[in-house]
This record gives structure tokens, sequence and C-alpha cells, in this order.
């Protein structure tokens, strides 16, 4: 018999997502009659302690009988239950400064640490995220704050709607105006944009004409790798020299700013990736962009004029165009700017769904009969000793 139990989110602010779902639970307790799950008791969480039971999850407090941890955010040092298996996204194999007390508590307890993050097919591609709904909430938000700025319609808020199918009725009867939106990006960010672009009635059209002709209809341009950077000696674009040398690319997008009213932007970015456009482009007269949804979310990253985040009750800020710095949204001679760093959580119901279904697809399985080599990729530490592919975090977990 294995028990799997699902933890109770510790980080501040407080998540309200979680790894499954009350239905997905029974569905792996009835395939696999050796599986026992239990909840740890939460406040938080966007299912309630009912909907577990009825499911016929125990609700428990300890957790120290389970044999799986399963968690979403970085789990807070004094809670961890030595020589545990953890499933959570630990933010630690970039040797990221605030999780290095995380990284040594983690060997010195002898966990086992498997990093969502990490979970990867052979090619590199990600099995799980949260990025659909970062996706689908963000253009949401992004669209709304148009809406604000014009005055041409009006939005409701996401969180206040109980699920995605919900919030897709607000959309009964909306009229979006005749404007031009660049959404970038092909992960999964990209896919939830395109699917709200979709839902809103909002028609795809090519980069050739989005930048030659104005249109009678909302319209949006999807801007991948190759039509946002290219080589700087010979105008190339090579998907994975560019991963490997971004340095050598410079951006493509600058064209499109005199053409776009909105931005909706998903690309992946890292520092040394160019950044989309220059800051001092946005004070120039030709830089038509209004509103931008930096579902990315880097502060001075791949939008320079991201000067921070937001919460998602006030998830929008404005920029002065002239001054470049924080505002007021919806002022005249600024641009609004949507920052927020847990987009998923204004949807947790469905971005719970789909995270889980995914651990179940390709990950909880294996991991109940003892591992994959996806699984072996993804874990970072064993019994509290890195493993071959993290060796490089050695002065991470236990130097100074
Ligand atoms: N604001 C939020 O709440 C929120 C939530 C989820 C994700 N995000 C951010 O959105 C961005 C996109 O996330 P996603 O889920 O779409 O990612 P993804 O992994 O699904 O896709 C990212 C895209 O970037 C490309 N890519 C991957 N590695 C790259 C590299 N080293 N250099 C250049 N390109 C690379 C991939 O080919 C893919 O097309 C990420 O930066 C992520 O941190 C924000």
């Amino acid at each position: 018999m294995k028990t799997i139990g699902l933890i109770r989110e510790g980080k501040i602010p407080a998540d309200n997502r979680v790894a499954l779902t009350p239905v997905q639970c029974k569905w792996l307790m009835k395939h696999y009659p050796e599986l026992k799950i239990v909840a740890q008791r939460s406040p938080n969480r966007c299912f309630t302690e009912n909907e577990y039971k009825r499911a016929g999850v125990d609700i428990v407090e300890g957790i120290s009988n389970c044999d799986i941890l399963l968690g979403i955010k970085e789990v807070p040092v004094q809670d961890l239950v030595p020589q545990k298996i953890y499933l959570f996204f630990s933010h630690t194999k970039k040797k990221q400064p605030h999780n290095q007390h995380l990284m040594r508590a983690i060997v010195q307890k002898g966990i086992t640490l498997i990093d969502y993050e990490c979970l990867e097919h052979e090619d590199g591609q990600r099995i799980i995220g949260f990025g659909f709904f970062a996706g689908v909430v963000g253009a949401h938000n992004g669209m709304m704050a148009y809406g604000n700025r014009t005055g041409t319609f009006h939005l409701e808020r996401v969180y206040q709607q109980k699920s995605f199918q919900e919030l897709i009725h607000t959309y009964f009867g909306l009229k979006i105006p005749n404007v031009k939106i660049a959404v970038t990006g092909s992960g999964r960010v990209a896919h939830g944009i395109l699917e709200i672009m979709n839902l809103m009635g909002i028609i795809e059209v090519e980069k050739d004409e989005y930048l030659d002709r104005e249109f009678s209809y909302p319209v949006y341009v999807q801007l991948k790798g190759s039509d946002l950077y290219q080589h700087t000696k010979d105008g190339s674009y090579n998907r994975e020299h560019f991963h490997l040398f971004p340095e050598q690319y410079s951006s493509l997008f600058p064209i499109y700013t005199a053409q776009t009213d909105i931005l909706m932007n998903g690309v992946y970015w890292e520092p040394g990736i160019p950044q989309l456009f220059q800051m001092e482009a946005v004070s120039k007269p030709g830089f038509r962009i209004q509103v931008i949804a930096d579902i990315t979310d880097d502060k001075n990253g791949s939008v320079p004029i991201n000067l921070g985040d937001q919460s998602i009750e006030d998830p929008v800020y404005g920029v002065d165009r002239l001054t470049l710095t924080k505002t007021a949204p919806y002022l005249t001679g600024s641009i609004d700017l949507m920052a927020v760093g847990n987009l998923p959580n204004e949807l947790p119901r469905d971005a719970s769904r789909y995270f889980g279904e995914q651990l179940i697809k390709h990950v909880l399985p294996d991991l109940l009969v003892g591992g994959s080599p996806i699984i072996e990729r993804a874990t970072i530490v064993q019994n509290g000793k890195l493993t071959g592919g993290y060796a490089y975090l050695e002065d991470y977990a236990f130097g100074n």
C-alpha cells in the first residue's frame, strides 16, 4: 500500500491550487487499489474538504505516514518531513539565491525531490505546467485593461467566476473594437492567449497583412521565435542555436510596435535573450501600443517597461511614456501594463484539473511502480544526495 499526501501550501501569499482534484483522486484510487490518497487540512485550497471527503480522500493534519507528498509551490523549510519523496516547483535548478536555504534543508533532511519544472520529454519539451491558464487569464486581463482604458467594452474579473466555462459565458454579446493585437510565443502561455483570442472572436491574420493594413474587425497575429529574432550577422534563425546563443540575436519586434494596439507577451525569457523592444522606443511618436499584458512577467525582461509585479486584485499599472516611471492605470500619456506572477490562481480549479491530468498521464503511474527515465531526469535530490544531472548544484546545496 502506498499513500500520497496532498500537502497544505505554506508559501506566502497562500496558493489555492492543488496537484490532484477530488475527482482525479477518486479515479486514481479506483484504478490503483493499492493506493491511498490523503489531503492535509488547508484553509486556502480551491476544493473544499467536503469535496475531497466525498471522493474518499481523508483529511488529515499530520502527513508523516505518507510515502509521496505532492505540493505546488516551494515548501517552507520547517514543514519539510525528513526522508520523504516530494514533488513541487522548487525553483532551485538555476541556483536561485532565495531558495538556497530550501535546497540545503532538502539535502540535510535526506529528502527525495522531484521538480515538476524538470519533468521533460527526452527532447527537452516540458511535460507539466500552469502556462495555459496563465495565458487564458493574462489575455483576458489584457483585454479588460484595453476596455477600461478606452471605455469601449467592459469585462468582468476572472476570479469572480467559478470556472473557465462560466468565464466563457461572460463573453456573450461582447463586441471588441477594431484593434490589432500581437501575440508573442509558441508555448503553453501562447496557447492560452490564443484560446481567448478565438473565444472573443478576434481573427488571426498573416504577418504581412498585419503590418500593411488596417481592418474593419479585431485581429491578432502570432509571432513565434523565427518571427521575433534574427541572427545579427546573417539574419538567420535556428531554434537550437538561438537557445544556446541568444545574445547573438536581435529582436524583430520593433517593426510591429507601430502597428499594434495590444501586446500579449508569452515568450520564454531569461537574461541574454534580446528584449522585444528598447525602453526608449516607448517615448517615440510611432509607438502605437497602448496596453501590454506581460504574461511572461520578468521585471525589465522581454518587456523592458515591466517595472514589477502587481497582484490579482490590482493587476494593471501605467508607465509614463516620457519619464518611464510607474503611474496609475488608464492615464493619457501612459501605457498600461498587466503584470501578475500567479495568474493561474484566478482560475484555480481549472488550472489544478489541467495540471493533475498531465501528472496522471505522464508521471504518477510510473512513480507508483518505482520510476521512469522522465522521473529520473527530474529527480534533483535522491535521499539527500544530488543526482548526476544536478551535480552542478553542489556548492549551492552544500556550501555557505
Ligand atoms: N505570469 C504568470 O503567472 C506565469 C505563469 C506561467 C508561466 N509564466 C511565464 O511565461 C513564459 C512562457 O511560459 P510557457 O509555459 O509558455 O513555457 P513553455 O515551456 O510552454 O514554452 C516556452 C516557449 O519558449 C521556448 N523556449 C524554451 N526554452 C527556451 C530557451 N532557453 N530560450 C528561448 N526559448 C526557449 C520554447 O520553445 C517554447 O516555445 C515563461 O517565462 C514562464 O515563466 C508566467
